[in-house]
């Protein structure tokens, strides 16, 4: 029996391969973003656990830099506010964590990343739902079979497979490739 570091290895150079059959939708996804940063809106990013690291690792390729030194792009990740966090998850509920700070921040012409294994979770659901009522732009970053997510997103990116660390793998890739498109569509990179 080959070792637990080799059958992850496997497993996840299997999903990667099979990964290129969303290459349309990523460069669709880049392009949108490219057009939403363009436009004067700003990026915000969600999601739980490891999506919600991937959320302030992406948002900060934008504020920060990715490749190529340019200018600040408005990124910003909903869930590293510990103290909104903790009161709108205390005073309302858990569910609305990211819905709340989304109303207060997002504006029409802003575009949401929702990043989700299952695509299933409450509190990234209505942050989706409440950005669809402000007309901002939805993508969604999602696995297994793209969940409830799927449906109330603008654009879905499902990477199929059902283990939770091997999707999140694919979505860091798809998110650095979404930086480096939106630096391209932009004339930064
Ligand atoms: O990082 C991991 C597992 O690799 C976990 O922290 C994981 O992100 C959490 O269980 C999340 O709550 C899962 O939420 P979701 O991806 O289904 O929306
Ligand atoms: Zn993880």
């Amino acid at each position: 029996m080959s070792s637990l570091f080799l059958r992850n290895l496997d497993e996840h150079l299997q999903l990667m391969t099979a990964l290129r059959t969303l290459e349309p939708q990523v460069q669709a996804a880049g392009q949108r973003l490219a057009a939403v940063l363009s436009g004067g809106g700003k990026l915000m990013f969600c999601g739980n656990g490891g999506s919600a690291a991937d959320s302030q690792h992406l948002a900060s390729e934008l504020t920060g830099r990715f490749i190529k030194d340019r200018r600040p792009l408005a990124g910003l990740a909903l869930s590293t506010d510990s103290s909104a966090l903790s009161c709108i998850g205390n005073d309302y509920s858990f569910d609305d964590v990211f819905a709340r700070q989304l109303e207060g921040l997002g504006r029409a012409g802003d575009g949401l990343v929702a990043i989700s294994t299952s695509g299933n979770s409450r509190n990234v659901i209505r942050a989706v739902e409440a950005a669809g009522r402000l007309g901002i732009f939805t993508l969604g970053l999602l696995g297994r079979d793209g969940g409830q997510l799927l449906g109330l997103c603008d654009l879905g990116l499902v990477v199929p497979h059902s283990v939770t660390a091997r999707i999140q793998e694919a979505h860091i890739l798809i998110g650095h490739t979404l930086c480096g498109l939106i630096e391209a569509e932009m004339g930064l990179a």
